[in-house]
């Protein structure tokens, strides 16, 4: 089989830089496009220029359906809007659309999925393999502890230019907090606290964000009981592991039939 051809969107940006050196040095993959939204400074530029990579020949453009018809699937790590718009676009040409873009709303999620009947569309609130292993464990530990004894607090810290919260892998977390516990997320979640709260409600799971410097991310689930604490943690050092873990997850998209798969699917977690 040919080498898989991908397209990054919002390549000039934090993850989408990352995301370009990370198809540049993986085997099995090779970069067929560079997208970037109108009026952006990247387009007309070399995107491996861009990277720090030298010249790559593929030059940044605002065209997203001209790139993806000459694609094998896009690697989108963007905003809520522009992730639906690709969305379609990916469905349309029938591609592989991995999806790290966070913050998206309830009537957004219902558009992935339905692109996701066209598309194969692996998304996940972080790439990573470490989240994807932690989330895994606060499974089992909430599973084990149960909801009476052990109260559940997830804390996450990102850089200062972040715009949603809490996080995709908080949310992330959250949720497999909530499994572990045979409960769903939504109607257990505290995702504020400010004033007079009252007592913590047994059985929610509580959210709290930090925000500030350069911090790719640190994610911590606190487990506390009466006279212990468990704390499980990830500390990403460098954006890599998320872009490496998005190429790996287009590579184990390609070919499987349509569907919105995770990243515990290509994980096999
Ligand atoms: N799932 C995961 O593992 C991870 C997910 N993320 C998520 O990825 C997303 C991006 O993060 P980050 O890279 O830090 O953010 P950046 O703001 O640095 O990058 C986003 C890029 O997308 C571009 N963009 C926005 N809209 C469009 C559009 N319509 N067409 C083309 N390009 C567009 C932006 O351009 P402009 O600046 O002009 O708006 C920008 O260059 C966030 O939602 C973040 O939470 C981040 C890391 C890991
Ligand atoms: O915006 C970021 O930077 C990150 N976003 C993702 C999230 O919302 O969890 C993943 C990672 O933590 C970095």
């Amino acid at each position: 089989m040919s080498d898989m051809g991908l397209v990054v969107v919002g390549a000039g940006g934090r993850m989408g830089l990352e995301l370009v050196r990370a198809v540049h040095e993986t085997s099995g993959a090779r970069f067929v496009g560079a997208v970037e939204r109108k009026g952006s400074p990247a387009i007309g530029r070399d995107i491996g220029e861009l990277a720090g990579l030298g010249p790559s020949g593929v030059i940044v453009s605002d065209d997203p359906l001209a790139a993806f018809a000459r694609a094998d699937g896009v690697l989108d790590f963007t905003a809520p809007a522009a992730s639906v718009e690709f969305a379609g676009y990916a469905a349309q040409a029938r591609i592989v659309h991995v999806l790290g873009t966070t913050g998206l709303a309830a009537d957004d999620n219902a558009r992935i999925e339905a692109a996701a009947r066209h598309a194969t569309v692996v998304r996940s609130g972080n790439m990573s393999l470490g989240i994807n292993l932690l989330a895994l464990l606060v499974e089992q530990a909430a599973r084990a502890l149960g909801p009476g004894d052990f109260d559940i607090e997830v804390l996450e810290m990102h850089h200062r230019n972040k715009v949603d919260a809490p996080s995709g892998t908080a949310l992330l977390l959250g949720e497999a907090a909530a499994a572990g516990r045979g409960v769903p997320l939504s109607g257990n979640d505290v995702r504020v606290r400010d004033g007079h709260t009252g007592a913590r409600e047994a059985g929610s799971i509580g959210f709290a964000t930090l925000r500030g410097g350069s911090v790719p991310g640190d994610h911590s689930v606190i487990l506390a009981g009466n006279g212990e604490v468990i704390t499980l943690s990830h500390h990403a050092q460098d954006r890599a592991i998320f872009a490496r873990g998005a190429v790996k997850a287009a590579l184990w998209a390609r070919g499987r039939k349509p569907g919105l798969y995770s990243m515990r699917d290509v994980l096999g977690l």
